[in-house]
């Protein structure tokens, strides 16, 4: 269980935010007063998550995280009996009389909607269509009847009233991902689902240079690479994204290794970084992968660190 909470404080520069994702952020906020669950979609290393871990951020309540997966259960999102707990207590005080006294007593622990939902909390639900749609049928009745049903729980109460401050952020990649269910239509119907796409590689570089505090002129670099190898992808999926540009420039500054097209160290951390997604998505050889790479790396002039 991942419980974040106002104290814990995270690293200023994690999200660079732009006009476009201030404005999305601001935007979020009001549907989220208003009452409304707010899901960020989008491919694989657009944002989401960041973008979403910042608007719990500005929620100002605590925040439990949850991730998406298809053995995802109620046991999870409600709790559990996770064994027992006995007292037993032997009086001797009088020596003719022996008195015992046993009670056993199943423990209960509260899933993480349970205890969101109780407490009040924000609740970020990561790539929630990675869960099936039966598990996620529980979120309808806290939209829509705005109480948790204890299914199963052998609870004594039927459902729990959803407390007034909590919230619910979602996420998810697009149905074409592998592993993606198709979501329920009744549940996407109460969510605000904004898009979250990749953004250009002035902004990418942007991003790059002030979140690792690299060159600017190197973040460039590093971002037309990968904006040129994205491009060549068009409508199929799985292209580089900001995270692999991350990547990249991370091990640029740990490993001081020159941002230069015509260097072999970072020509080889490239291909090495891009080399997967770019083999896979566009169905190439490995010896045509590396070639692709090495020209993309080529183009770009020598440039200073
Ligand atoms: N605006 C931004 N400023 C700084 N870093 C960012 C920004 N957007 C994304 N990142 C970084 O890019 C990487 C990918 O972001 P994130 O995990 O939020 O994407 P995602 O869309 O949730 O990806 P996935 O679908 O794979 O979970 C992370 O390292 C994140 O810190």
């Amino acid at each position: 269980m991942t419980v974040l909470n106002e104290k814990v404080t995270t690293d200023y520069k994690a999200l660079i935010q732009d006009n476009a994702t201030k404005s999305l952020i601001n935007r979020s906020v009001q549907y989220i007063k208003a009452g409304y669950p707010v899901h960020f979609t989008g491919p694989s290393g657009s944002g989401k998550t960041s973008i979403a871990l910042a608007l719990a951020k500005k929620i100002k309540r605590p925040v439990m995280l949850m991730h998406g997966n298809h053995e995802l259960n109620n046991r999870d999102l409600i709790g559990t009996f996770n064994g027992y707990t006995s007292e037993k207590v032997v009086d001797r005080y009088v020596r003719s009389v022996y008195k015992k006294n046993e009670t056993v007593t199943e423990s209960w622990k509260d899933g993480r909607l349970l205890e969101a939902v109780k407490h009040g909390y924000t609740l970020i639900y990561d790539e929630f269509s990675r869960s099936q749609p039966a598990t996620n049928n529980i979120f309808l009745s806290i939209l829509e009847e705005g109480v948790l049903p204890l299914y199963g729980s052998k609870l004594t109460e039927p459902f729990i009233k959803v407390h007034p401050k909590f919230s619910m952020i979602f996420t998810s990649n697009p149905q074409e991902y592998a592993g993606v269910y198709q979501t329920q239509e009744a549940l996407l119907d109460r969510l605000i689902t904004l898009h979250v796409g990749f953004k250009d590689k002035d902004q990418e570089a942007v991003i790059i240079s002030e979140k690792l505090g690299l060159d600017k002129k190197a973040a460039e670099v590093i971002s037309e690479i990968v904006d040129d190898l994205r491009q060549k992808f068009g409508d199929r999926k799985g292209a580089p994204s900001l995270r692999t540009s991350l990547q990249i420039a991370q091990m640029v500054k740990m490993d001081d290794i020159p941002v230069d097209g015509t260097d072999r160290d970072f020509q080889q951390l490239c291909q090495d970084v891009l080399g997967h997604s770019v083999m896979q998505g566009l169905e190439l050889s490995i010896t045509e992968t590396n070639d692709l790479i090495l020209e993309c790396c080529r183009k770009l002039k020598e440039r200073e660190r």
